[in-house]
């Protein structure tokens, strides 16, 4: 089975396959209520698309993987965006994989640091939620639903495993 090790996350690696969510310093920001919040603004591009198509908030509660991590599909969504955003600031594993005709290239994976996210742009190939650790890790998700079919599925001939750096 091919090895891929995992990267750390960062914008601009990650931007092919979506946005990484995060409050830090690189991105627009600005005080509102009288100056006692701080809007970190517009970091995602949610997308909904095709028939009766609505956006919907989530949570999802995952249950850790083994690591090193066995990689035997991956998936993608073409009607809709897809982030998580962890409720809890611990590290989680993200594999996504270009589209090449149709079909996933090889996989790319990244270790999101704590207080990052991701959202996966519309019809990009990603590895389902992937915790990693010893606990359960609930994530806020913000993806689509509707109508017709936004999940496609490919199951790879040889899996690959990923490893943490
Ligand atoms: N099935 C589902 O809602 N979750 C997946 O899309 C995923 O990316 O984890
Ligand atoms: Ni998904």
């Amino acid at each position: 089975m091919s090895r891929i090790v995992a990267r750390p996350l960062t914008r601009e690696a990650f931007a092919p396959f979506g946005d990484v969510i995060e409050a830090d310093g690189t991105v627009e920001s600005f005080l509102i209520n009288r100056g006692k919040c701080r809007r970190f603004h517009d970091l995602a591009k949610v997308e909904v698309t095709g028939e009766n198509a609505r956006v919907l908030i989530n949570i999802f509660r995952g249950e850790p993987y083994p690591m090193p991590h066995r990689l035997d599909m991956v998936e993608r969504h073409p009607l809709g965006s897809q982030a998580f955003m962890p409720l809890s600031p611990r590290p989680f594993l993200v594999t996504v994989a270009p589209d090449e005709g149709g079909r996933p290239g090889t996989p790319q994976a990244f270790i999101a640091a704590p207080g990052q996210g991701v959202n996966y742009a519309r019809g990009t190939w990603h590895g389902v939620l992937t915790v990693i650790g010893d606990e359960p890790q609930d994530f806020i998700v913000v993806d689509r639903g509707g109508d017709g079919n936004n999940l496609e599925e490919f199951y790879f001939d040889t899996p690959y495993v990923i490893v943490l750096p």
